[in-house]
């Protein structure tokens, strides 16, 4: 989706919170569009830009919050203590960007772990093969604790689609009550 497509979705859902994940070369180049577009949210790879301070400052300057994905094959190390603390969210890709309908990769929820560990005041996303088999290891609280899903294949395929949403939600939001008690 791009820029025209995010601003008639902002002018016919009013109040609605873009957040727009830019699988994409060179983020710097979008980041005015997608302001002037209605975004709320800009996250783009880390894996796709020199200088991810310079670019959270130039999403902040356009009053959007900045989010910053990594790949399956780059490690949440990568994500300095410098960027993770200017980030609004920090999103672990638990697929290989590129099209829904993957299957969900393990091996890469130590990683949301590992970043909840050194932030554990952000919005941290998974995003890829996430459903209601696979919602448990992403949220659960003292193992792994995302707090921000994206599921696409599993709620559109989903014979109740309304209930589906209402699953992830209920076990997000248990895994966050437990963390507070
Ligand atoms: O954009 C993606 C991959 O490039 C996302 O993973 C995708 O949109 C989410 O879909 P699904 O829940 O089917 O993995």
């Amino acid at each position: 989706m791009g820029a025209p497509i995010l601003s008639c979705v902002h002018k016919g859902v009013p109040g609605i919170f873009m957040d727009c994940h830019m699988m994409v070369a060179q983020p710097e180049k979008w980041v005015d569009d997608i302001a002037d577009a209605g975004g709320a949210l800009y996250c783009f790879h880390l894996e796709a830009t020199d200088d991810p301070l310079s670019l959270i400052d130039k999403i902040h300057g356009r009053k959007m919050k900045a989010g910053v994905a990594i790949s399956p094959d780059t490690p949440s190390t990568s994500i300095t203590d410098a960027v993770g603390a200017a980030a609004d969210m920090l999103l672990v890709m638990t697929v290989y960007p590129g099209r829904g309908g993957q299957k969900f990769i393990e091996r890469c929820v130590p990683k949301v772990a590992e970043l909840r560990a050194r932030f554990p005041d952000k919005d941290i996303e998974v995003d890829g093969g996430v459903g209601p088999k696979t919602i448990g290891v992403c949220a659960d609280a003292g193992k792994c604790c995302s707090n921000v899903i994206v599921a696409g294949t599993a709620i559109f395929n989903a014979d109740d689609p309304t209930a589906v949403i209402q699953e992830l939600k209920d076990v997000v939001n248990t895994a966050q009550a437990k963390l507070t008690q």
